[in-house]
């Protein structure tokens, strides 16, 4: 590993005023994870963070990091007054160490109704195909989040965030895919820009998924027409008008579901509009997933639980990141991804928790324990992929996946001196408090 400089600092640290925001003093263990700019790690560099030990973390009034590293340096420095009427917060962190607040890479958490009676199905033995093909799954959920009103499915989103929050995930992307037809797939990107609008801390990457399932009363054909001919120009509509905002697009591109021809219409219109591909492949079936990304220029590639090596070598040369979610291989009994080949090919590797009803998990401290554990990962790889990498794989690395200066200052901080034990602590993470833009949630 490159080594550590003693000490980070921003070029300009009193850009934004003298006042700092907040100043979190003398942790044990500061985990940047990068400490030169880098925008996403692969291959043996994803087993490689950044630790600043003793270290202290300084943030700005626009919420961005200016300096990690020892108190005395900091105080040192002639642009750093240091009195109480200078520094908002001083949070005392003796015997704590604080990550870089979590990124989630997937998530579904727009939706009415529960599926704890197909738990229980799935539990008897059925798999994901059989409930899907016989109606329920996403067909189940589709009908519920269809009759919910904007209200009460933006209610139920905010609870969810509140509850992600507490679990250290400071920034997530979210999918609609639950409406299956025009006025609902618009009705869950609003509710997903209205979320992004309000004040709540945690903002969302906003996916627009209508190719997530083929609604039972239409063929594949007709729905891929119906997307491309209505539901995006709905969507670019309100867009428009300001109602709706759309970062990226996804489908769910499996056998039976949508197959190859169909995949690469819906994405490349979403391409042609400017938001960036990030779809489900390799999930039950290898698709060449790795080769459709490639043609297509896409950013992201979540699930590949059967992803081949042909595809891997073609992600790794594209720089196509493998969003890995271990919590579907756990509920649903199958094979994990290959996570071990995907990064010893290159592939950067993120993390989500693919919160939505089939997965009812939006933990990524467990979804971290749950990669190393049944992935193979080690701590190290699980905390890139949960935080720079997943980040990159949204384009958010400018700003968050690192404690680096000039990012936000968003962080965990760990109530005990080892980082790791974040990880460690499975069912109930020793959380002791999440900070968003240097202010506490
Ligand atoms: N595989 C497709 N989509 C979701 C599941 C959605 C659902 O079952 O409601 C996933 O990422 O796991
Ligand atoms: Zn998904």
């Amino acid at each position: 590993m490159t080594a550590l400089p003693p000490y980070l600092m921003a070029a300009n640290p009193v850009a934004s005023g003298t006042v700092f925001r907040s100043l979190f003093r003398n942790a044990a263990q500061i985990v940047t994870v990068c400490a030169h700019g880098e925008t996403h790690k692969s291959g043996a560099a994803m087993d490689q963070v950044a630790i600043f030990e003793n270290a202290s973390l300084l943030v700005d009034q626009a919420g961005r990091i200016v300096y990690v590293g020892p108190l005395d340096t900091l105080e040192a420095q002639p642009w750093f007054l240091h009195d109480s009427t200078h520094v908002e917060f001083e949070i005392d962190c003796t015997g704590q160490s604080i990550v870089p607040g979590f990124v989630d890479g997937h998530t579904h958490p727009v939706f009415a109704g529960d599926r704890v009676h197909e738990f229980a199905l799935k539990l008897a033995g059925a798999t994901y195909l059989d409930i899907h093909k016989a109606g329920g799954g996403i067909g189940f959920t589709v009908q519920h989040t269809r009759a919910a009103s904007d209200e009460t499915l933006f209610a139920d989103l905010q609870k969810r965030m509140d509850r992600m929050i507490k679990l250290g995930t400071t920034f997530a992307e979210a999918k609609s895919g639950y409406g299956l037809d025009t006025a609902t797939e618009v009705k869950m990107l609003r509710v997903l820009t209205r979320h992004n609008k309000s004040h709540h801390a945690l903002k969302l990457s906003i996916t627009y998924l209508g190719g997530h399932s083929v609604p039972k009363d239409k063929t594949l054909a007709a729905y891929t027409q119906e997307i491309i001919d209505e539901q995006i120009p709905a969507i670019v509509r309100a867009v428009e008008t300001g109602t709706v905002h759309v970062d990226n697009i996804d489908v769910f591109y499996e056998k039976g579901v949508f197959e190859r021809a169909e995949t690469e219409a819906v994405l490349r219109r979403g391409k042609e509009l400017g938001w960036a591909i990030n779809f489900h492949g390799d999930e039950l079936h290898a698709m060449a997933s790795g080769e459709v990304g490639a043609q297509l220029g896409a950013r992201a590639i979540s699930h590949l639980e059967e992803v081949q090596d042909r595809d891997m070598e073609m992600m790794a040369k594209n720089t196509i990141f493998a969003t890995l979610l271990p919590t579907t291989a756990y509920v649903l009994r199958i094979a994990p991804p290959p996570a071990r080949k995907l990064i010893d090919s290159g592939v950067p590797v993120a993390l989500g928790s693919d919160f939505n009803p089939n997965a009812h998990c939006m933990s990524m401290p467990h979804v971290m324990n749950l990669s190393c554990v049944n992935m193979k990962m080690t701590m190290n790889e699980a905390l890139v992929a949960a935080t720079i990498n997943a980040a990159a794989s949204l384009h958010q690395e400018a700003d968050r996946g690192s404690l680096e200066p000039g990012k936000f200052g968003d962080l965990v901080v760990i109530d005990n001196p080892d980082w790791r034990h974040i990880i460690y602590q499975m069912a109930d993470p020793p959380i002791a408090a999440v900070y968003v833009q240097g202010t506490r949630v």
